[in-house]
């Protein structure tokens, strides 16, 4: 099991720690911070109620969580040392002096530097690459790598296997790629509230009723590229360029922070959002992000594309007696106005539980690729218990029929403590994706199946298998 050392557990380093801690890794922090621990703590637990709620695998089992109070001891065996101090060169050059007297050689040094370039952070001879993440970093995959190519690639090798997306700067410039963006836009926020245009709420209405929810599937090339029309790019520039001579902007300027603006931008942030707690409004952005990250998967556009490679490196179970096929907290949008989770997702449940079933026994992307393929022809569902948001949902596939066109699964789903909530009896035929008929699954398929469908043969019937609406008892 590999270890991380987060050096600084704010906003950030929270967030950095519970990345690495979901995905298996062992995390030892180093925070002077006597509320470190407390912090951390509530970070984590809104991370393990939406991190696992992005898959439909299990994450690897969670790794250790140690603090301590000597640097030597937090970076000693660690392969990656994830700075997060305040965004000071001065404190930023002290903290990495000491990383590096106590480093291994071989572990690879990450700053969240939200602006200084790799040559400011080792200007004292440290040996630092920008890792400079977005906020919450335990869900959002993008990092920004600056510095040494050779440890930017090491780099992007661990971060993928955490789940995330290194994008690796071509050249070292102040505040990288994505904080010169939104550092623009802050700046031109900041001028349209001083100047009375708009309000901070008024603002942000306008960024995620309309442009937010484009640039978060496309970007903003891909998106204008479809605002030219037929005509494309080219016809769109020469369409809106002109207008970005006009003095449309002040993104030059920055407004100076007098006490008044503070306070008008506070003032308005407080009753656009104070009647809810930071970790409250935590939980209602990560439930918003998970919604929209699952979306993403199904197109895999962008942060959904991520998801999805790394889902494909998580491992799949052996054929054991019952395999596990689906395991995941109740994300907060499977829920309804009665307060539980609502019966359609009882079926998405089963449907992501045939799914990687299918996986498990080889008819997986390249099978279904070639052509082969099972459908659903018939499913009931019976709804024994309530669950609730964040509630822990296993459900495990038992194969009651694997033979010839026909698989016949019974899927139990189970809540907090085991305790069965439903169960989905299920029955498939295979499928010849180009002929759209029935047809007999490949050789390999048909013999995983069989080996589960022997293996099961011994278990009794479930209780339920066989029954239809209505029936009593
Ligand atoms: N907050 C944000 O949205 C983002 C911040 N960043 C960058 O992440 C870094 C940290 O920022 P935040 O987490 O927001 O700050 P923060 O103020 O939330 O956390 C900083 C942490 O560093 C600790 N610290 C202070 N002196 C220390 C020392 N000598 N040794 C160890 N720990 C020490 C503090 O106790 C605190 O817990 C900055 O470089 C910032 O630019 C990067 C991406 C986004
Ligand atoms: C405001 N900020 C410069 C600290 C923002 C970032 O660095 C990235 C983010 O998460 O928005």
């Amino acid at each position: 099991m590999k270890t991380a050392a987060i050096i600084g557990g704010g906003v950030i380093g929270g967030g950095w720690a519970a990345r690495f801690l979901l995905n298996g890794w062992n995390v030892r922090v180093f925070d002077p911070d006597p509320e470190a621990e407390r912090k951390i703590g509530e970070v984590l637990a809104n991370a393990r109620r939406s991190l696992p709620s992005l898959y439909d695998k299990a994450l690897p089992a969670e790794g250790e969580l140690t603090f301590h109070a000597e640097m030597a001891d937090a970076v000693a065996d660690a392969a990656w040392i994830q700075e997060s101090v305040p965004e000071r060169l001065d404190l930023k050059h002290k903290i990495h002096a000491q990383i590096q007297a106590h480093a291994p050689e071989s572990a690879v040094i990450g700053s969240s530097t939200s602006g200084f370039k790799p040559s400011e952070l080792n200007a004292e001879g440290a040996r630092v690459v920008v890792a400079h993440p977005f906020n919450p970093v335990y869900l959002l995959p993008l990092v920004e790598l600056v510095g040494d190519a050779e440890t930017c690639a090491q780099a992007a090798d661990l971060l993928r296997e955490v789940g995330m997306y290194p994008l690796t700067v071509r050249k070292e410039i102040d505040a990288h790629i994505a904080d010169r963006l939104l550092e623009a836009v802050w700046r031109e926020g900041l001028w349209l509230i001083k100047d009375g245009i708009c309000t901070t709420e008024e603002l942000d209405e306008s960024i995620r009723m309309g442009f937010g929810l484009r640039w978060a599937q496309m970007g903003l090339f891909e998106t204008y590229r479809i605002a030219g029309g037929e005509a494309g790019m080219k016809h769109f520039m020469a369409q809106f360029g002109p207008a970005l001579k006009w003095p449309w902007t002040k993104l030059m300027d920055v407004p100076e922070f007098t006490g008044e603006l503070v306070d008008l931008i506070a003032g308005q942030s407080d009753a656009q959002s104070g009647h809810m707690p930071i970790r409250a409004l935590e939980r209602l952005r990560d439930d918003n992000l998970v919604g929209m990250m699952r979306a993403l998967k199904k197109s895999g556009s962008g942060a959904g594309g991520v998801i999805n490679s790394h889902e494909a490196t998580l491992p799949v179970p052996d054929a054991v007696e019952l395999p596990v096929t689906v395991s995941r907290p109740v994300p907060q949008s499977w829920t309804d106005y009665n307060g539980h989770m609502n019966e359609a997702h009882y079926t998405e449940a089963s449907a992501q539980a045939t799914d990687r079933f299918m996986e498990m026994i080889g008819c997986d992307a390249a099978y279904i690729a070639a052509g082969g393929s099972y459908f659903t022809v018939e499913n009931h569902v019976r709804f024994l218990d309530e669950l609730h948001e964040g509630d822990a949902l296993t459900v495990t596939t038992q194969v009651l029929t694997g033979e010839g066109k026909k698989m016949h699964l019974f899927h139990r789903l189970s809540g907090p403590e085991g305790k069965l909530a439903a169960t989905v009896e299920t029955l498939l035929l295979h499928m010849d994706l180009n002929a759209r008929g029935t047809s007999l699954p490949s050789p390999e398929v048909a013999d995983k199946l069989a080996s589960f469908a022997a293996a099961h043969a011994g278990l009794p019937l479930p209780e339920g298998a066989g029954r239809h609406v209505g029936q009593r008892g």
